[in-house]
């Protein structure tokens, strides 16, 4: 059974539709995440999901019981937020057993809740701190350890590491992941972050405008977008301008047999999967001739800014040669493998799903 079950969720504030019409199961265990742009109506679910606001249409579903009626306090759910929300005058420890003492559990229970929750966010030691003595990744531990001490059906996290540096975010993400398997508890966590969502989740849910663009598993959201939103949101994507016309893909000056469609198509191929003459590849094409316009080099890899007939195409070689770094300016010969590519349409709709493996 789905742990948590979402029908038809609507919102408006005033004549703003901020959720069109949500429908998400989300089952026991599974660490869920919410991504989209800024404004895309992430926030205002979670928030009608923990119950600090009401749905306008639809229904929350946890464990086969409707809990969209029950207050928040009622719904038995821990949440973790952005700006820690952790008291300023509380200890760590007084922090972590607030909302046991709401609960009214016994002070042993108390007591040992808290150390055990403090242990698990690698805290012990820390009680008797007040947060102002404490950096933000610790405090945001905090908060997660507060989520946590209640033990609750659901947790829910709104972008919890967007006030960090870089590198305690991935410090701390996996920390937060380590703890939700450890724990198996059901989490819907938000981010605008791609690349967090695609390290940390079992499935994303891509959002945009107030709609569900695509859920799928990490890997089926990055190799196999299904929409364009999704294509262009989640990591770097090319996009070409094509057309479907008698049973051939026309690109630029090429046409190579493509049966079963019609019309105005996006190519769409990943900069990893766009192979510069010279580096191989064998198998159906499109072929361009470009120019090298800028050259980035990362170490690892080289990403090639390409001047096209038919648009700018960004090609990520890995392990690059150093004689690759030097040709600014110089004439290529990119291949787009056919099996790699996927095809939209203008309304962003996909014909084909790519890459094939
Ligand atoms: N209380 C409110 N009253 C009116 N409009 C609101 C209210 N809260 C949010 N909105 C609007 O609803 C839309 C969705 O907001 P929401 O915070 O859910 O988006 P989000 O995807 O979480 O974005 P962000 O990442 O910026 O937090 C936005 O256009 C926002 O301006």
């Amino acid at each position: 059974m789905a742990d948590l079950k979402i029908q038809g969720l609507a919102k408006s504030y005033k004549d703003v539709r901020v959720l069109e019409s949500i429908d998400l199961d989300i089952a026991s265990g599974e660490f869920f995440t919410l991504l989209g742009p800024s404004g895309c109506g992430k926030t205002t679910l979670l928030r009608t999901i923990a119950g600090f606001q009401h749905q306008d249409k639809g229904e929350i579903i946890v464990k086969g019981e409707r809990i969209d009626n029950k207050p928040a306090h009622k719904r038995d759910i821990g949440m973790v937020f952005q700006d820690y929300a952790i008291f300023p005058h509380l200890t760590v420890a007084e922090n972590v057993a607030f909302g046991l003492k709401a609960r009214s559990l016994p002070k042993s229970e108390i007591e040992a809740r808290v150390a055990e929750s403090l242990k698990m966010v690698r805290l012990d030691g820390y009680q008797n701190r007040l947060p102002a003595e404490m950096s933000g990744g610790q405090q945001q531990r905090v908060g997660l350890a507060r989520a946590m001490a209640i033990r609750p059906t659901l947790l829910l996290m709104d972008e919890p590491l967007s006030n960090l540096d870089a590198k305690l975010r991935i410090e701390l993400r996996e920390d937060i992941r380590d703890i939700q398997r450890r724990l198996g508890i059901t989490t819907i966590y938000v981010t605008h972050d791609q690349e967090e969502a695609l390290a940390v989740s079992d499935r994303i849910c891509v959002m945009n405008k107030g709609n569900v663009e695509q859920i799928g598993t990490p890997f089926e959201i990055y190799r196999k977008p299904l929409r364009r939103f999704a294509a262009a949101f989640v990591g770097t994507m090319n996009f070409l301008p094509a057309q479907l016309d008698g049973g051939r893909l026309v690109v630029g000056g090429q046409s190579i047999p493509f049966p079963g469609s019609e019309g105005a198509v996006e190519v769409a191929i990943r900069p990893e999967n766009v192979v510069l003459a010279g580096a191989g590849g064998e198998g159906d094409a499109i072929l361009l001739k470009g120019e090298v316009r800028k050259v980035t080099f990362l170490g690892r890899e080289a990403h090639y800014t390409l001047k096209t007939d038919v648009g700018e195409i960004v090609a990520q070689v890995a392990d690059p040669e150093h004689d690759f770094i030097v040709m600014e300016g110089r004439q290529v010969e990119i291949r787009l493998p056919l099996n790699k590519i996927a095809l939209f349409r203008p309304n962003g709709d996909v014909v084909k799903a790519g890459p094939a493996r």
